[in-house]
């Protein structure tokens, strides 16, 4: 298959994990014998420093006209809540996904058995933990008017959503629930915000369509402490864009590390991957940084074009580097490899070795070694 691979690294550790990515899908173009291309272009702090604009022009059009965006991560200190920043590096994020009209971000988290016994939560808890969060990614508060008054005093951000917004997203979440184990749960905060009563009100109605899933309902700050308690409970989360951005940064911790956790945000024409978590600007070139969510969110696009025997070689190579250690400090205190260095290992895995199951107890690493 030809497709067009538009690479947005942006900034902090975005460069270094998403370099790792392309390694990786560029042993897959060679293993499967595909042809990715890849074009790169500028965002966030990086086209802040070079064209005082988040998004350059050139960049949103390159992605319009790609089959596929891999996005790193943006942010920088020296512009996040400098009151002195004409403009600002997630202006350009919240922009690009606007203007793609990606409007729903899908977000896995599962538990690796290798990091359960290392997790602050109780390994019992989480042990065959797996959900999915469908998180609206175009709408909401993160859109809304935003302002502050003259004086300083006081500053406003409004959340609304439309009937529409929440069909088109409700829909996509009632699909996976079930392909999966047809548990849809809506979390919201019904009690108290208008927009939330309205979402509630919609995904019922729609409930109707999708008879064989059962749908409950959770407020949102009794779903964050259930995240912790009881995991296993979740199968198919549907929420809206700001309850969605902070349950999955918490759900990561199931994962193991943030860094681990990859998403595809979606709409009627484009499509982007990117990693959950930012630009870790404390990390950049420090070798550190996990690449893992960069490389799980690749595997996620080539499941967009039912690329699925290449994404599950990926995810195969990923869990062998688990299985293996062959990992970054966030989840290997003891002995950890630097970022590119388990993109080099992803990458050798891919290329050198026939048979990438970890089920397999005779895996074959060939002439490997493991350095
Ligand atoms: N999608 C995006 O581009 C996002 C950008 N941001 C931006 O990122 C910057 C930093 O924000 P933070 O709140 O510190 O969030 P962050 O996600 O960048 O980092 C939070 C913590 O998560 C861990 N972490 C994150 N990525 C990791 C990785 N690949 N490997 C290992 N550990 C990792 C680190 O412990 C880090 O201190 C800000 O400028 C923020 O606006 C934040 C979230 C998403
Ligand atoms: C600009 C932010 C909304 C990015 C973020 O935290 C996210 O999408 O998870
Ligand atoms: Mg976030």
């Amino acid at each position: 298959m030809k497709l067009k691979i538009a690479i947005l690294p942006g900034d902090g550790i975005g460069p270094e994990i998403t370099q790792q990515s392309v390694k990786v899908l560029k042993a897959v173009a060679d293993r499967f014998d595909h042809q990715f291309e890849f074009e790169e272009a500028l965002v966030g702090a990086a086209a802040i420093d070079l064209l005082e604009n988040p998004l350059p022009d050139a960049t949103l059009e390159l992605c319009e006209k790609s089959d596929a965006v891999l996005f790193g991560a943006i942010g920088d200190p020296k512009y996040d809540n400098n009151p002195e920043a004409k403009v600002r590096p997630e202006q350009g994020l919240l922009k690009l996904r606007k203007e793609l009209g990606l409007f729903a971000n899908i977000r896995p988290v599962k538990a690796f058995d290798k990091l359960i016994d290392q997790s602050p939560l109780r390994p019992e808890r989480i042990q065959g933990a797996d959900m999915v969060i469908y998180r609206e990614l175009t709408g909401g508060i993160y859109f809304g008017d935003k302002s502050t008054a003259e004086d300083g005093q006081s500053a406003t951000d409004v959340c609304t959503y439309s009937v529409e917004e929440i069909e088109r997203m409700a829909h996509l979440a009632f699909k996976a629930a079930q392909q999966r184990s047809k548990k849809l749960t809506l979390v919201d905060k019904a009690n108290v915000l208008e927009t939330s009563r309205l979402w509630r009100k919609t995904v019922t109605a729609l409930a109707e369509k999708y008879p064989d899933v059962k749908l409950d309902f959770l407020y949102v700050d009794n779903a964050a402490m259930q995240m912790i308690l009881d995991p296993k409970q979740f199968d198919v989360i549907l929420t809206e864009n700001m309850f969605g951005d902070i349950l999955s940064d918490e759900a990561s911790v199931i994962g193991g590390s943030i860094g681990l956790l990859a998403s595809a945000s979606v709409g009627d024409k484009n499509a982007l991957f990117e990693p959950i978590h930012g630009s870790y600007p404390q990390a950049a070139h420090k070798g550190i940084a996990n690449p893992l969510a960069s490389v799980l969110s690749a595997a996620m696009l080539l499941d967009h074009f039912d690329l699925t025997e290449e994404a599950e070689a990926i995810r195969h190579a990923v869990e062998v580097s688990i299985q293996l250690n062959v990992c970054t400090q966030d989840i290997n205190k003891d002995n950890h490899y630097s970022t590119e260095k388990v993109g080099d290992f992803l990458e050798s895995l891919i290329s050198e070795v026939d048979n990438i199951n970890i089920n397999n107890e005779n895996l074959n690493l060939g002439q490997m070694t493991i350095i």
